[in-house]
């Protein structure tokens, strides 16, 4: 027993109770006449105070038993035993990952890929020897997992985004990398933009890590913690104007964020009052530099997405839209079961339809609605939205002739009402006086205008974030009349000569913009086969970016180019304490590429050239690439001279889809329908109302009462090369026509090599164009995904609602009724543990583009390093038939979600009325307090959860 122990032990018990250091039990057992002490408790006398002896004051703090049993138990033990010694090495490890059997990379990557975490497991940044401790699982999304890292140099935890240790996703992650930089540190220095940061990268283990700022839960799984009520209008506002700030940067910047929902937003309560930060950029691309049509996660998906029109940051704004909706009514606004019922449900929640010119040219105008001509100049629908239109949109029997197959239609939420009828008759706070009741009025009017302009079929009459920053709703000024935002001077569309080469490691370079423009050079050798490739490396000097890593080597090295953009500036990022924050790209000449940023980072300077990087100061917008050997089928090679985004991405000859990837469809599948089987009684008479121009200045009467640490080093020298994007799996190769030298093909993976040659203002032939991966893979179809979703989410339910309870709350059975909802967090993977290997091949010196060996990004990149060893086989991702049968249910957040206890048979919770915290919104809704909530939740079925609501282009 230590001499502090002992010496506590021998105060006497009857000193300790008068100290008050016992409880009055054991005092009154080993005390019985007990007596308060004179020096204690004797009369207050004017200066005994200053007089008392300090000694007599004297409190005696022991630990308590449960603190010596737990967090100090290897020094009680030590007290009991002097010899006992303790190891570290010898505690079994705590798994974060699962499954945590490590299957690939010499052990260290389970089956699906990711990087075995366990607790205490160090990921290093070999460069600057910063070591991240994970201690924690955030969340699990498609591109890997994302851990709580403490950082003990900064003495302060970050979170850390392990990515997949596959090709795809460590170039689609760079990719994120590069936008976030460019966000952050050329057009938010200050971080007033309500971004997410992004404090370092680096790869570990052949993982590429990136290190974001620790943020809290996102926005689905808080209004999950109101119990799917919506929030109070007060917040819906105030995270409605930040929201809006982060996208006004991104128009600025001409990023399209391109996955914008309540998940991709998260809390950060760190600073009060609680702001939010918008997240995941991983699926981002410059808005003059569309490629991709398979895009948007479903309930957010714009209608120019949905109908494969060209696309700008006016998809983001639709999908602010639809979020804005969800926060206050606390589910989606359009939670489409499939996209002809989410194109269904927008046009009876709007009251009108796309407009005519989009209908006409495209794409997929066809699958969802006829020409009817001049015939049809019927109305389309009540107030400002009633228009005349020559296209009338399918009923489900003319989809199901049309597309033999019948359309999947969700459950009805909103009873038929349109959105003023859905916004007003939501219920109130059962404790509203009358005069708050009229108050709410005016701000829920507000909010319907608000959305108007929001979700707006139009793309071109869709608000700006400028604009819409500027509605009384967000204002709080008082709301008189329909809102008229002063217009905006167009952005001028930038022509596209987009020739994006295919080359898996190339393409998404392109979207960052950190393709070095370098001549002359072919981008990528040729592999000899789609499904394995080896790839060597003969590297020199090489700092740099990763901008462009795999993309180009500039003739002797790939150092010369590595992650530089630009024709000859070598570009070197490293931190500074000194400086203002966090990532400085300097090019070789010193020169500071990156305006500085006030906000000091945490990090200390890395030497020169430590390979981080991204050039965001020559950040040009360029089209994302494609992998095309997923998309492509073997000898297309045609060319787009793209004059119009988005509108010449991969096409489908048959269905007018280029909706990606048969990954992405098969994530979509994954997705897809979580809300089948759910009980949605809908008892509530509809009330349709007129369209704003005709309620303004009304008053609803409406008041419804309704630890073991693992070696730093272990990277592989294997590579695997790219030949997917994750994200943006577009079927289409569209070159960028800067580099037609570079237009090298890998026909051998890429199975061709397509390059669609378009003029502006046209569609692209459909010969020409890449199809849809349901059109060539005979084993995709959205029902298949459905039945497959369905029944696995059935196992999913059983499995996981032995562990998720969701507490029972009052349920108001108007307007909407009581909701069911399954559980939908899954760790299923079964495909990728069946995942077939195969024969390598080699890739040629230098060609790049795959995750490297941590030592080999940051350390100079490897000095000529020809390894015979960079063999390992390349996963048959690309494979389209295989990948059409990927089960779905492949995504899945570990993380956060299990803090919220489901319960399928009790939806609602008990309500709460204590009331919205506001410098922690947080803490508030995890203690019940109501985020201003209104009364029960009206809507009779509980929406799918974060994870499980991206139907899109996503590899599983
Ligand atoms: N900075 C952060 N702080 C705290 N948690 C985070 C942070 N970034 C991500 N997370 C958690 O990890 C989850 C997955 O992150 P993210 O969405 O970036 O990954 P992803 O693989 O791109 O997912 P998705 O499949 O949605 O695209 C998030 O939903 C969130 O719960």
């Amino acid at each position: 027993m230590d001499e502090a122990s002992s010496s506590s032990m021998a105060v006497d018990s009857s000193e300790l109770a008068a100290e008050g250091t016992l409880s009055s039990s054991a005092a009154a057992v080993v005390v019985p006449s007990w007596r308060p002490s004179q020096g204690v408790f004797g009369p207050y006398l004017p200066g005994q105070q200053a007089n008392a002896n300090p000694q007599s004051l004297r409190v005696v703090v022991r630990r308590p038993l449960v603190a010596r049993l737990t967090k100090d138990i290897v020094e009680t033990y030590r007290i009991c035993n002097p010899k006992f010694s303790y190891s570290e090495e010898l505690n079994p490890k705590r798994f974060l990952t699962s499954p945590s059997a490590g299957v690939l990379n010499d052990g260290h990557d389970n089956a699906n890929s990711d990087l075995i975490l366990s607790v205490n497991l160090e990921l290093v940044n070999l460069d600057t020897t910063r070591r991240y401790v994970v201690k924690d699982m955030l969340g699990h999304g498609t591109f890997g997992q994302v851990a709580k890292c403490w950082v003990e140099e900064s003495n302060s935890f970050l979170a850390v985004k392990v990515i997949k240790n596959q090709p795809a996703y460590y170039q689609q992650a760079l990719v994120e990398v590069s936008i976030l930089t460019t966000l952050n540190k050329k057009y938010d220095p200050d971080d007033k933009h309500h971004i997410v940061r992004i404090y370092d990268y680096f790869v570990y283990r052949r993982h590429l890590c990136i290190a974001f700022e620790l943020l809290d839960t996102n926005l689905y799984e808080l209004i999950k913690l109101n119990h799917f009520r919506g929030l109070s209008l007060s917040i819906v506002q105030l995270f409605s104007k930040q929201i809006l700030r982060g996208l006004a940067l991104m128009k600025d910047a001409g990023i399209i964020h391109c996955d914008l929902k309540p998940e991709n937003i998260l809390l950060c309560t760190s600073v009060k009052p609680a702001e939010i930060k918008i997240i995941d950029f991983g699926s981002a691309c410059m808005e003059d530099r569309t490629v991709y049509s398979y895009i948007q996660s479903r309930y957010y998906r714009s209608p120019e997405v949905l109908l494969g029109y060209q696309y700008t940051t006016a998809i983001d704004m639709w999908s602010f839209g639809c979020i804005v909706a969800e926060l206050f009514l606390g589910l989606p606004l359009f939670p489409g079961a499939s996209e002809f019922d989410l194109l269904r449900r927008m046009i009876k929640i709007l009251g009108g339809q796309p407009p005519d010119y989009m209908l006409k040219d495209a794409k997929n105008t066809s699958k969802f609605f006829k020409f009817v001509g001049s015939i049809n100049q019927e109305e389309c629908g009540p107030g400002p939205m009633s228009r005349s239109s020559v296209y009338q949109s399918l009923t489900e029997e003319e989809y199901e002739s049309r597309e033999s197959k019948k359309p999947v239609i969700g459950k009805e939420y909103f009873n038929h009402m349109n959105l003023e009828a859905i916004v007003r008759k939501y219920p109130y706070k059962k404790i509203l006086r009358e005069d708050e009741i009229i108050k709410e009025n005016q701000i829920r009017l507000a909010l319907i205008d608000f959305l108007r302009g929001l979700v707006e079929f139009d793309p071109a009459k869709r608000w700006s974030p400028v604009q819409a920053s500027k509605h009384p709703f967000v204002t709080g000024e008082p709301f008189t009349c329909p809102y008229r935002p002063a217009p905006e001077t167009p952005r001028l569309p930038v022509s596209q000569n987009v020739k994006v080469d295919h080359h898996p490691s190339g393409g998404h370079w392109f979207a960052a913009g950190l393709s070095p423009n370098i001549s002359g050079r072919n981008r990528v050798a040729v592999p000899s086969s789609p499904h394995y490739q080896v790839m060597q490396y003969a590297h020199v000097g090489s700092y740099g970016s990763l901008g462009s890593h795999g993309s180009y080597h500039d003739g002797a090295a790939l150092g010369s180019s590595y992650g530089s953009y630009g024709d000859n500036s070598n570009l070197h990022a490293f931190y500074s304490p000194a400086g203002p924050s966090g990532m400085h790209l300097y090019a070789q000449n010193g020169v500071s590429i990156l305006g500085s940023s006030p906000d000091t980072r945490r990090f200390k300077q890395l030497p020169h050239g430590n390979g981080l990087g991204v050039s965001p100061g020559n950040f040009v917008p360029m089209s994302l690439g494609t992998s095309p050997s997923q998309f492509t089928p073997p000898s297309m090679y045609s060319q787009i001279s793209a004059g119009s985004p988005g509108n010449y991405g991969p096409s489908s000859p048959s269905r007018g889809s280029c909706h990606g990837s048969p990954l992405g469809k098969m994530a979509a599948g994954s997705q897809y329908n979580r809300r089948k089987g759910w009980v949605y009684p809908g008892s509530y008479q509809s009330q349709e109302i007129s369209s704003s121009s005709h309620w303004q200045g009304q008053v609803a009467d409406g008041n419804n009462s309704s630890q073991a640490n693992s070696p730093v080093f272990g990277g592989s020298l294997m590579h695997i090369h790219s030949n997917s994007n994750p994200r943006q799996q577009g079927s289409n190769s569209v070159n960028v026509g800067f580099s037609n030298a570079h237009n090298i093909t890998s026909p051998s993976m890429l199975g061709g090599h397509a390059q669609f040659q378009k003029t502006q203002g046209d569609k692209p032939d459909a010969s020409n164009s890449l199809p849809d991966p349901g059109d060539w893979d005979p084993n995709y179809s959205e029902e298949l995904f459905l039945q497959e979703d369905s029944s696995e989410m059935s196992n999913l339910s059983s499995e996981l609602s032995k562990g998720m309870h969701l507490g029972q709350a009052g349920v108001s059975q108007e307007p909407f009724a009581g909701v069911r909802r399954p559980n939908q967090i899954s760790n299923l993977n079964p495909s990728m543990s069946q995942r077939p290997t195969g024969q390598t091949q080699a890739f040629l010196p230098g060609e790049v583009g795959s995750p490297p060996s941590g030592h080999e990004l940051h350390g100079g990149y490897m000095h000529n390093m020809v390894n015979p060893s960079y063999l390992m086989p390349h996963f048959a991702q690309s494979s389209p038939s295989r990948l059409g049968q990927q089960p779905p249910l492949h995504r899945f957040n570990q993380g956060r979600a299990t803090a919220v206890h489901y319960n399928e048979n009790h939806a609602m919770a008990q309500s709460s009325h204590s009331t919205y915290n506001a410098d922690n919104p947080l803490s508030a809704a995890r203690n019940g307090a109501s985020w201003g909530r209104r009364g029960s939740n009206p809507l009779p079925n509980i929406p799918p959860t974060s994870r499980t609501r991206k139907d899109y282009k996503r590899i599983a």
